[in-house]
């Protein structure tokens, strides 16, 4: 379990996380989400024990993490995969943190095995692609087989094969009961990922709830229906408060009234449909809406 309680960074006149109250549980993928800037690696580095709060606290297991020794048996953490000596082998890498930290030298091997570096464990890390650099990242994480897990934007530079790997590795870190916690800047590198969502913007809560009711929030449903007789439908449905608008040919886009309640209506009436579809806004639309006002970086005059 990781708790964080009214947390606050401030790095001179700005403020990089603004008062944030969260915890992540076990047994669970959660999300860390928010648009560049929004203070997710910062918060992260602060449960990490790596930055010292302004204000607030941020504890793992009920302690603050830097009280903890021999840290990596207790909290693996992935923040960025470029930080690795670029002169030493993997395998050095691994067995070096594996000595400070007392932990057996075969989880090198194992770790090595679980994210497909063995063959490459006796090269320059300085020769890794950062799909490698990631994997390595990933196996440190995993060394100390600890219970809490936390990774900054894991998936970048991971190709498709990997990031299903990596999501697969996740799940199953979950479903042993661990806390698992990732960060993203994407919705969509989440929504196949995490079961519970945790959004930022501008270093305060946005939302804190499950990929469900992440979903349940975006525009209002609508329903498309497609129907040679348009023109028939369109007063039908307007008379029992449904909203329609035409959407190109002999299509409709409706809004107010359920893909069941259209079907029974059209029925009634003897109008024809061709298709009846419900539609919910993707994830990606209701992130880019919730954290519309939050966006500290826009590109051009967009702002
Ligand atoms: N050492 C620092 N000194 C001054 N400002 C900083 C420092 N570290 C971070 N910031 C600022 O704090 C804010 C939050 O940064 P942070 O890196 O935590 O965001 P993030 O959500 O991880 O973003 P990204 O997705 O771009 O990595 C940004 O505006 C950043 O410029």
């Amino acid at each position: 379990m990781i708790e964080v309680s009214g947390l606050t960074k401030r790095y001179g006149a700005k403020t990089a996380v603004n008062g944030l109250t969260f915890s992540v549980r076990p047994g669970h993928v959660t999300g860390f989400l928010g648009p560049n800037g929004a203070g997710k690696s910062t918060t992260l580095r602060m449960i990490l024990g790596l930055n010292r709060p302004t204000g607030g606290t941020a504890t793992v297991a009920g302690r603050p993490f830097r009280d903890r020794p021999r840290g990596l048996r207790h909290v693996g953490a992935l923040l960025d995969a470029q930080d690795v000596h670029g002169g030493r082998t993997a395998y050095a890498h691994l067995s070096a943190l594996a000595r400070a930290n007392r932990i057996p030298r075969r989880r090198v091997d194992e770790v090595l095995g679980e994210v497909g570096l063995t063959e490459a464990a006796r090269r320059r890390v300085g020769g890794f692609s950062l799909g490698m650099r990631q994997r390595l990242g990933i196996a440190t994480a995993l060394l100390g087989d600890p219970p809490v897990l936390v990774f900054d934007e894991p998936i970048n530079g991971l190709d498709p094969e990997g990031v299903r790997w990596v999501r697969g590795l996740f799940r199953r870190l979950a479903a042993e009961g661990r806390t698992v916690f990732v960060s993203s800047h994407l919705m969509s590198e989440m929504e196949h990922t995490a079961d519970h969502l945790i959004v930022i913007g501008r270093g305060e809560l946005i939302a804190d709830e499950s990929l469900a009711e992440f979903a349940a929030r975006g525009t209002p449903q609508s329903v498309t229906v497609r129907t040679p007789d348009a023109s028939e439908l369109t007063p039908i449905l307007t008379a029992e408060g449904g909203s329609v608008r035409p959407d190109g040919d002999q299509a409709l886009t409706v809004t107010g009234l359920s893909a069941a309640r259209i079907g029974e209506l059209a029925f009634q009436h003897r109008v024809l449909l061709h298709e009846l579809a419900p539609r919910t806004a993707s994830l990606e639309e209701a992130f880019m809406e919730l954290t519309a006002d939050s966006v500290e970086y826009l590109a051009g005059d967009a702002r």
